[in-house]
């Protein structure tokens, strides 16, 4: 559908357009009294989103970045699915999977009663699709905007055989200063460490702070994960439901250096703090069944 025939069908006046955003490709703009946001249909990825009266994007988001079909987009709060990380059967096919790289489908857009906008995005098997992964489903993702950004992917399986799926909301989050920020909420858990290509398990004994590479599966996780960041002023609360592993992923230096989508010292900028079903997080979806990955960010200010 053109950006013309977009807003005929979906718009919603004075709180929800559609635009050409970077590279051309579609996106969804929000702005209301609660919140702006942008979100691009290419990828189904939350791009940017500030409640009302915060000063700053709760998300980071690449000055790098690629707009182009078939490419991720560094920043937002990427999707990653049918798997999380490297291809699980080792077949070459692309990391996290094939949904951050590829238009998504309007579903549909609502004004809620509450002031709150929700956008439903989709993706449905295709042969293109079945050639990667070859199962029958349906993928749902629903944004509510408001006060708290909830974000809700939803599976179903449409085929006739159960299958087995690993996913992320592989959120960036915008912080004033690295090295002024903690996650808070991972103590006492167990962790795989896979910075620099490891795979060792350690524990976690106090809050987390990021002085060096951090890519970490952590396992049997709560609901709440907080970014403290001392630097704006502000924590993020992440609440999730329908996962028990979080990731918690910064490049540092020398890989940020080695990305092309990233300037060399964003990583003093950034925190990606996943709701996931990662490492032993496996689902299975049997036929007919759906199963929910929520995650809610809410900002609360220091
Ligand atoms: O650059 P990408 O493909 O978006 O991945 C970024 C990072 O994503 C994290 O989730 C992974 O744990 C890291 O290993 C990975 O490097």
């Amino acid at each position: 559908m053109t950006i013309e025939e977009l807003n005929t069908k979906y718009k919603i006046a004075g709180q929800l357009e559609f635009i050409a955003g970077n590279g051309g490709l579609p996106m969804i703009r929000v702005n209301n009294a609660k919140a702006a946001a942008l979100i691009s249909l290419h990828a189904g990825q939350v791009l940017s989103y500030q409640p009302a009266g915060e000063p700053e994007d709760v998300l980071f988001l690449s000055e790098k970045a690629y707009y182009q079909d078939g490419k991720a987009i560094k920043g937002g709060a990427p999707i990653c699915w049918p798997w999380f990380g490297a291809d699980p059967e080792g077949k070459g096919r692309p990391g996290h999977g094939f949904v951050r790289n590829r238009a998504w489908n309007v579903v549909a857009t609502e004004a809620m009663n509450n002031g709150d906008v929700k956008v439903t995005l989709g993706l449905v098997d295709t042969p293109d699709t079945r050639a990667i992964w070859p199962q029958s489903f349906s993928l749902l993702q629903e944004i509510v905007i408001g006060a708290t950004l909830n974000l809700s992917l939803i599976t179903r399986n449409t085929g006739k055989e159960t299958f087995s799926i690993t996913q992320a909301f592989h959120t960036y989050f915008k912080v004033g200063d690295i090295a002024r920020t903690k996650v808070l909420g991972l103590e006492g858990c167990e962790y795989i460490d896979k910075a620099g290509g490891g795979n060792e398990q350690k524990r976690q004994s106090d809050a987390v702070t990021i002085e060096s590479e951090v890519d970490r599966i952590y396992l049997d996780v709560g609901n709440t994960l907080t970014i403290d960041d001392s630097a704006l002023n502000r924590r993020i609360q992440i609440t999730s439901q329908g996962s028990k592993t979080a990731v918690v992923w910064n490049p540092w230096e020398k890989i940020s250096k080695e990305m092309a989508d990233l300037e060399d010292t964003d990583y003093q900028r950034l925190v990606c703090v996943e709701t996931t079903n990662a490492a032993n997080d496996v689902v299975e979806v049997a036929p007919g069944s759906e199963c929910r990955l929520i995650a809610s960010y809410r900002v609360i200010r220091n």
